[in-house]
């Protein structure tokens, strides 16, 4: 295809200004001729296989191989017009040995370079600590491709922590540690961050953390809050934990729409639990609801569920590994918003506890979820399993209560929305009575005509933006009110959103956003994608996270936080989740696609 893509270059003008990517656009593949024709009619779009940048493990030929087109990938999203290979690697008029120079030359991230420049740039900013944070998660993406030279040139900034730490600890103001024992003990800070858990230890770090509350002050807890649950909430929680406590497992599906108060039972079934010095699961299908969870975690990271399912999976757990250990000394798992995910997670998490547990009783085999007390939640109402092209019956199919474990499952209801007591004033009330009502109706049907799984829907007059000259303006102020002001408030942007249908809508509306915030902008090109545009990005701008980062420090899809500091490598941003704000997070530039911008969801 490169060679047809030079060539036709070189025949036709009018492909010249169009990258690789770009050049399906104007032109089509002949694929019996191997030839780029112009195109007559249409317009298509073009996309590159993504290319991982190499996996050390491999020997060395095979990571130039791979580096080496990674790096051409990368050369091919910004260069035009080329007529032969060597015009790839051409930058102002010099042609480079390799990929990977002349991608350097042309000024894009993500050599080596740029990390240790971003390692140095922020440890003006973090601690050594947060630094080693930065360099694990370096690691741990396989980012870095000279990996050596990066410590080299790091190590002293990132075991900046541990003599002070030591001086202190020890009360030896000038005490001094050489510099291998230093790189040694640095090593070591590493080695305990994350998936530390999976290394072998002598204790079980996963196990101590769940087991690091306070038992007094959560038994105090427990019974205040008894006093706030509902009779329906009372019996719910009361029912749970009498299967907690005995040998007889339960299987529960927490059944309730919005607002009635699921995750209110989540919180207190958890402090109920952890005030009897045991170990309760949080996982959310998703990252949003995690972060409403007491040490909540999505479920593809609390209970490995992996992101590629099939019928017949198994989770990925020795029985004798931290993990697995951590599940056989769980008491309770509690996985939200389960209507959305497939039940091939569910059946998976069936057979994987099952064998777990039968590890000290070979009859827990036989028991639903080897007899861990367990209890999904979540508005079947509300957002489903995604299926591929699926059609109606395979969504419904896909559904947690259409497996063969629902056979073993207890229903319970919570029916009252407790939502509608949060405000005092009665016509405020009302108005929420309402909109409540309206929503359940809309859910199950009620309110909609249409066939082909096709509704229409009508919306009350005071749910929609009646200024038609900016509406957009109009929706922010709605939204955001007061904007500029509260731009420092971490729990603003924590507590609203605007949903978007459609990608290019939230780009409008980010970009928007973006121009209304004060202060300069800063724009910051990808390395890996095909976008001409990069990020944009101010100090102070709302962002969100779009990958699981650090589950336990509450970085992971779908958390929010505030850009602080834009620098030439690294950005920083903290934490706006209530129970996490402080926690900053340290991105290398190149890796964008961590973040999205502003009010997205
Ligand atoms: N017993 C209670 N006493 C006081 N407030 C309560 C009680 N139960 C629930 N609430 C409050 O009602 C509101 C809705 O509860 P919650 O968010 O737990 O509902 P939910 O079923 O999880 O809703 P959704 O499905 O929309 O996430 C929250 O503000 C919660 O604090």
């Amino acid at each position: 295809m490169f060679v047809a893509w030079f060539e036709a270059n070189r025949q036709y003008v009018g492909g010249r200004d169009l990258t690789y990517a770009e050049f399906p656009t104007r032109f089509t593949y002949e694929k019996k001729d191997k030839q780029w024709q112009p195109r007559k009619l249409g317009y298509q779009i073009g996309r590159l296989h993504y290319t991982p940048i190499g996996i050390w493990e491999l020997y060395y030929m095979r990571i130039l191989l791979t580096v080496e087109l990674y790096y051409m990938r990368i050369l091919l999203t910004v260069k035009k017009g080329c007529m032969r290979y060597r015009c790839i690697k051409t930058i102002n008029g010099h042609t480079y040995g390799t990929f990977q120079e002349a991608r350097s030359a042309l000024g894009l991230l993500d050599d080596d370079r740029e990390f240790i420049d971003g390692i140095t740039e922020i440890g003006e900013l973090g601690s050594g600590h947060q630094l080693c944070w930065l360099f694990v998660h370096l690691l741990t993406t396989r980012t870095m491709t000279s990996l050596d030279i990066v410590w080299d040139a790091a190590w002293q900034l990132l075991s900046d922590d541990i003599l002070f730490e030591r001086r202190k600890r020890l009360n030896i103001l000038d005490m001094r540690i050489g510099g291998d024992d230093l790189k040694n003990m640095c090593l070591i800070e590493i080695e305990m961050l994350p998936n530390a858990a999976d290394m072998p230890t002598f204790t079980n770090r996963l196990i101590i953390d769940e087991l690091n509350f306070n038992k007094v002050e959560l038994e105090k807890t427990h019974a205040d809050i008894l006093l706030m649950l509902t009779d329906e909430q009372r019996c719910v929680h009361d029912k749970i934990m009498e299967s907690v406590g005995s040998d007889d497992n339960g299987f529960f599906y927490l059944y309730g729409y919005g607002g009635t108060g699921k995750t209110f039972i989540w919180k207190r079934l958890s402090v109920a639990v952890r005030s009897k010095g045991l170990i309760v699961l949080n996982a959310a299908s998703n990252g949003i609801a995690a972060l409403l969870l007491p040490g909540g975690r999505t479920a593809h990271s609390t209970p490995t569920v992996p992101f590629e399912i099939n019928e017949a999976l198994s989770l990925t757990m020795e029985k004798d590994s931290p993990r697995a250990d951590l599940m056989h000394a769980a008491k309770l798992i509690i996985w939200d918003e389960a209507p959305m995910m497939h039940r091939w997670c569910f059946e998976a998490v069936d057979r994987s506890l099952r064998d777990i547990m039968s590890k000290n009783d070979p009859l827990n085999a036989l028991k639903p979820f080897g007899g861990t007390t367990i209890v999904l939640g979540g508005d079947f109402r509300q957002i489903l399993s995604v299926v591929r092209g699926g059609m109606r019956p395979d969504i419904v199919d896909a559904s947690v209560n259409s497996s063969k474990i629902w056979a073993y499952c207890n229903v319970l209801r919570l029916t009252v929305n407790m939502r509608l007591g949060a405000s005092s004033v009665p016509a405020e009330q009302e108005e929420i009575a309402n909109f409540c009502k309206w929503i359940v109706s809309i859910g199950d049907g009620n309110d909609a005509s249409g066939d082909n799984g096709e509704m229409k829907v009508e919306i009350p007059e005071d749910s929609l933006i009646s200024d038609t000259t900016n509406p957009l303006m109009s929706l922010i102020d709605f939204v955001y009110p007061d904007l500029n002001d509260n731009l420092g408030d971490q729990l603003f942007f924590q507590e609203r959103g605007i949903l978007a249908p459609t990608l290019d809508s939230v780009e409008h509306v980010n970009e928007f956003m973006m121009s209304l915030i004060p202060g300069e902008e800063k724009e910051y090109l990808t390395s890996d994608s095909i976008f001409e545009i990069g990020l944009k990005l101010k100090v102070g701008c709302p962002v969100m996270l779009m990958r699981n980062i650090d589950q336990a420090n509450g970085l992971c899809n779908g958390t929010r936080l505030t850009v602080t500091h834009l620098g030439k490598s690294t950005i920083a941003a903290t934490g706006q989740s209530l129970s996490r704000v402080g926690v900053i997070f340290l991105s290398p530039c190149s890796r964008m696609d961590n973040f999205m911008p502003l009010s997205l969801e």
